[in-house]
């Protein structure tokens, strides 16, 4: 389903990605983990079109997505949640999560159709749909709150019914539990898993490591900028280079543990 390919991206001196090779089947939940700075959300930024690679190719259905705008990406069914919440925190769940489906909505001629029958169908439509994606998370009682007065966990769960209304194929999620509590987080893995159960491909960057091998049946390893293994949960909790550059840190695994996220 996604491909990259000798991806990289440097900022000046600094190389952020180097040659990195990875492909996502369709279906299943993959992670992506690795220390701090290692590149993780810069993969995220370069398969969105947030950033351009410096060179390398990447592929969403064989379709090279190279020089198409971040609303192009979308539109070709890829969507993400960012590990600092973007939200409308004046609007409501509803509109917020409405906001994700409007880039769906076929308006035609806007000028035209804004008091026709059909404009007011699609509407409907998208309020009916936008219920039912707050239906997933959890959060359908609290459609007309402000999503300011939403708790840090459930603002992480508004984020990704919003991405989920963009239709998406593929869905990123970058730190989906960071600033939850340990009950949130058993709720985000079984709504994880019914999600993916839904047929949505999930690609998720974590840290929590007892969500990530819990959730994903097939993980990478990033580290500065480089694949340094791929694997099931069991095989990359052993893999010795795993284990020396990022899960030996004994003081990281406890920080993580406190916080439920890392800085
Ligand atoms: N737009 C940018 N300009 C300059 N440097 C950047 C930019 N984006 C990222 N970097 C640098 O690239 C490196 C990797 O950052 P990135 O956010 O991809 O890491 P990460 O693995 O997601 O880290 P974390 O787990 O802390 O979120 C960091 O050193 C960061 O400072």
């Amino acid at each position: 389903m996604l491909r990259l390919d000798t991806l990289s991206r440097h900022f000046g001196g600094l190389k952020v990605l180097q040659d990195v090779n990875l492909e996502i089947p369709q279906g299943g939940i993959f992670g992506l983990i690795g220390p701090n700075g290692a590149g993780k959300t810069t993969v995220f930024n370069l398969i969105t079109g947030l950033l351009p690679p410096t060179s390398g190719r990447i592929e969403f259905n064989g379709q090279n997505l190279a020089g198409r705008t971040p609303h192009d990406i979308t539109r070709l069914g890829i969507a993400r949640t960012f590990q600092n919440i973007r939200l409308f925190k004046d609007m409501s769940l509803l509109e917020n999560v409405m906001v994700g489906f409007h880039a769906q909505l076929k308006y035609g001629s806007l000028g035209l159709l804004a008091s026709s029958g059909l404009f007011r169908s699609e509407e409907r439509r998208a309020r009916a749909r936008a219920q039912e994606l707050l239906s997933w998370v959890k959060l359908d009682h609290k459609a007309s709150d402000k999503a300011d007065n939403l708790s840090y966990g459930e603002q992480r769960k508004l984020e990704l019914a919003r991405a989920l209304a963009t239709n998406p194929k593929l869905l990123l999620l970058d730190e989906p539990v960071a600033g939850m509590n340990s009950s949130e987080k058993v709720e985000l893995m079984v709504e994880i898993r019914n999600i993916s159960a839904r047929g949505y491909t999930i690609f998720m960057i974590e840290h929590d490591m007892r969500f990530v091998m819990g959730l994903c049946q097939d993980i990478a390893v990033l580290n500065f900028g480089r694949i340094i293994a791929r694997g099931t949960p069991d095989a990359i909790r052993n893999d010795p280079q795993v284990i020396e550059a990022y899960l030996g840190r004994e003081e990281d695994e406890a920080s993580l543990d406190a916080t439920g996220a890392t800085a």
